[in-house]
């Protein structure tokens, strides 16, 4: 029989915390610098480094990429001191490169754990997603429906008119029917330029952030990653993963993904109750970003667990050299 100990979510959610702080304070000097690469590296290896302190016997599944492109937080990457219970980590060390690199608004260090199994192996490819705020019921809007549709039928459920919903989306040109349609109804879109992880957390709070809803394509590890987040704040997600070719439907088998069509709700993404932490590096409408003083910097981490519904702000101050 395994002495294994279970993932016991309340002991390991400071830790979790404390890994998004480091690998935002690692990414600190580099905002503004127009060098995404080296603040993704700084992230990386902090993040890296804390995890690696962590009691636990951790498997990457939501990573920096595959063994042969990802030197670090590959995918199947063991990290912890496997003293622990064993857990799925699902991360995105610097989610918003490009957004860190020009100082723009939302980007975030971010990090999911679960007990094994609990989160979908999303390889690197493409997700279309969907989300909206929590208190309506399930499958009101739905990603089979035309994107009007989508808005109609959350206004009708919230008791509005199409012109007062916000749907928040990625400005890509794949994105430009999309747009279109949803202009067509009188919704106002609230463009954004990268981080969608970000972009459906802010859902969950429409009272404070004035987005409703959130869709388009964007990165599937940031699907499952944003999953986690809501599968904590509530609110509703599904997701369908996009293929452009061959050799992503092979990642996806390889990855054990049967049905390549399949439509998967926040519950199916990420099936058992997780923690999760995000860490802002630039200011954004979710949380501020490193406040940088002489002699100190100050960081604010969201810290959530789903089984509780609890979320936490926690401010980190530290000083520097
Ligand atoms: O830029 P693309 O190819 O449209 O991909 C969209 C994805 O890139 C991001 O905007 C930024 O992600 P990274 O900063 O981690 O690269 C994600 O939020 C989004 O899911
Ligand atoms: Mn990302």
């Amino acid at each position: 029989m395994s002495t294994q100990p279970e993932f016991h979510d309340r002991m390991l959610a400071l830790g979790l915390a404390r890994v998004a702080e480091q690998a935002a304070l690692a990414s600190a000097t580099l905002v503004g610098r127009g060098d995404e690469k080296a603040a993704d590296q700084a992230a990386v290896n902090a993040m890296r480094e804390q995890l690696n302190m962590l009691d636990i016997s951790g498997v990457v599944v939501i990573g920096e990429g595959e063994r042969d492109e990802a030197p670090m937080l590959y995918i199947g990457e063991e990290v912890g001191t496997g003293n622990g219970p064993g857990v799925d980590i699902a991360l995105d060390p610097l989610e918003g490169t490009t957004l860190t690199a020009k100082d723009m608004p939302n980007a975030l260090t971010v990090i999911a754990m679960g007990p094994r199994g609990s989160m979908l192996h999303a390889p690197d490819v493409y997700m279309d997603k969907l989300a909206i705020g929590p208190g309506h019921p399930e499958g009101i809007v739905t990603l089979d429906m035309p994107p009007a549709t989508r808005v109609s039928a959350l206004a009708t459920e919230k008791g509005c008119l199409p012109k007062d919903i916000t749907v928040c989306i990625l400005e890509r040109p794949r994105h430009e029917d999309m747009i279109e349609e949803v202009r067509s109804t009188g919704a106002s879109i609230r463009l954004i330029t990268d981080g969608d992880v970000a972009g459906v957390m802010h859902c969950a709070d429409s009272a404070t952030t004035g987005i409703d809803m959130y869709m388009g394509q964007g990165g599937a590890p940031e699907g499952v990653l944003a999953a986690a987040a809501l599968k904590c704040m509530g609110g509703q997600m599904s997701g369908r993963l996009l293929f452009r070719n061959d050799d992503e439907k092979a990642r996806a088998r390889k990855a054990g993904i049967e049905d390549l069509d399949r439509i998967y709700t926040r519950d199916e993404m990420v099936t058992a109750d997780v923690i999760f932490a995000a860490t802002g590096v630039t200011g954004g409408s979710l949380l501020p970003g490193i406040k940088r003083e002489p002699g100190w910097l100050e960081t604010t981490t969201l810290l959530m667990r789903s089984k509780s519904g609890s979320v936490r702000r926690m401010t980190y101050r530290t000083p520097t050299e």
